[in-house]
């Protein structure tokens, strides 16, 4: 739309999962330095005088609601889909873990974080989710359904 910017904000989380059934190596228990960009887009406030003229929304505001809905609990936890063999283990050793409940594809990860963002008010564009330094997906808030991503739910989820 005619005067609009889009306006970026990255983070850092590590995280370990496991894509038990995969054909290849990350059938192994291993993990990631995930990059995580957090695109925003709307018109800049013009109203004179205030904190946020200039502004499509202040930086700030974008790192306290993306820590809290998400880095907080993704950052160094174990990224579960529920069928993974370490998690009865981790559970009983009090090692920290995400519940997702669906398979932690990147793909599946960058729908995950676009919904929880979209329902968190954030004038949402796209969230880009680098999984290596190679490897990334990227969706558009515009994509996701209504009713949230299109991705299979095995069991159940810690995520509300
Ligand atoms: N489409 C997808 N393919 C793969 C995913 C995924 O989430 N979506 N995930 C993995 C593994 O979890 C892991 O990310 C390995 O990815 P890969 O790019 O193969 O990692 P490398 O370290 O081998 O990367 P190189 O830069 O090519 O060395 C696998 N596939
Ligand atoms: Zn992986």
């Amino acid at each position: 739309m005619l005067g609009e910017v889009t306006v970026c904000k990255i983070f850092t989380f590590d995280s370990a999962h496991q894509l038990v059934g995969h054909k290849g190596k990350c059938s192994n228990l291993h993990g990631h330095t995930y990059k995580l960009e957090v695109m925003l887009k709307g018109k800049p406030l013009t109203e004179p005088g205030h904190s946020d003229e200039g502004f499509v929304i202040d930086f700030s505001d974008i790192k306290a609601t993306v820590q809290q809905q998400l880095v907080d609990r993704l950052d160094h936890a174990f990224l579960a889909m529920g069928n993974e063999p370490v998690l009865e283990t981790l559970n009983q050793t009090g090692s920290k873990v995400a519940l997702l409940g669906f398979r932690t594809t990147v793909e599946n990860m960058s729908a995950y974080i676009a919904h929880r963002l979209k329902l968190a008010d954030l004038p949402l564009y796209s969230v880009k989710l680098w999984e290596t330094p190679t490897s990334w997906a990227e969706v558009l808030a515009s994509d996701i359904p209504e009713d949230g991503p299109a991705y299979r739910i095995h069991g159940g989820c810690d995520c509300e």
